[in-house]
């Protein structure tokens, strides 16, 4: 029988790439879907950028909306400090098979709690389920036009401070034209761009950096 795009990345990274080691499952990743086939992960290039905000911010709770095979969930999870948390949304029950395979592999479990369903019912439950209080991270990667909806819900919730960081991913392209709207016009935020390219291609795409000032 055939099998699926996630089923083949796992497949890459149990092949090569050395459990308990995250950057070996990232590059593992980025190696099979830059030379093989293409698949919808942050990529390296944006990666790094991730890198530098998760880094800067070095937060203690982190919500990423849209997990995938898990790619950037290994990325963000192995900068975490110790006793620190990320929950990752994922609304597709295969990819999150999958996921949570890739997340094992890179021995990053005890750091992330992945949650199967769709992040506009998970977003108001999140204080009263997993105990969050606000997030100092939310990375966007889902549906693009839930960007916008997703985060008036955490403002909504109380799920953001002073200081919050949403970072967005594809706001160029596929494109998250209304968000971008939204938070580059509202005083509440303070936005910059991170130019880039649409990952494994040439295409340009980037990341949108807000910060929240409550
Ligand atoms: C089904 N599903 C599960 N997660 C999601 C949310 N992510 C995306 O849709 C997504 C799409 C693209 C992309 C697709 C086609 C194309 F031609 C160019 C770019 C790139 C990304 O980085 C993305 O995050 C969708
Ligand atoms: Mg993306």
């Amino acid at each position: 029988t055939q099998s699926t795009q996630p089923q083949r990345i796992l497949g890459a990274v149990q092949k090569n790439a050395t459990r308990g080691d995250p950057r070996s499952v990232v590059k593992a990743i980025d190696q099979y879907c830059r030379n093989k086939e293409w698949a919808m992960n942050v990529g390296d290039e944006k990666g790094c950028i991730l890198d530098s905000v998760v880094s800067e911010v070095n937060p203690s709770t982190v919500l990423e909306l849209g997990t995938y095979c898990g790619y950037s969930t290994v990325r963000i999870a192995s900068l975490l400090p110790p006793n620190a948390k990320l929950f990752t949304l994922e609304f597709n029950p295969h990819n999150a098979v999958i996921a949570r395979q890739v997340i094992a592999w890179a021995g990053v479990e005890d750091k992330v709690q992945l949650i199967e369903g769709a992040s506009g019912d998970w977003i108001p439950k999140m204080k009263e389920h997993y105990g969050v209080k606000t997030f100092d991270l939310v990375f966007l990667d889902h549906w693009k036009d839930r960007y916008l909806p997703d985060t008036k819900l955490l403002e909504e919730c109380g799920l953001l401070r002073k200081g919050s960081v949403l970072l967005a991913d594809n706001v160029i392209f596929p494109g998250a034209p209304e968000y971008l709207e939204y938070i580059r016009g509202n005083q509440r935020y303070e936005s910059c761009f991170f130019k880039s390219h649409l990952e494994y291609t040439k295409a340009l795409d980037g990341l949108e950096k807000s910060v929240f000032l409550g």
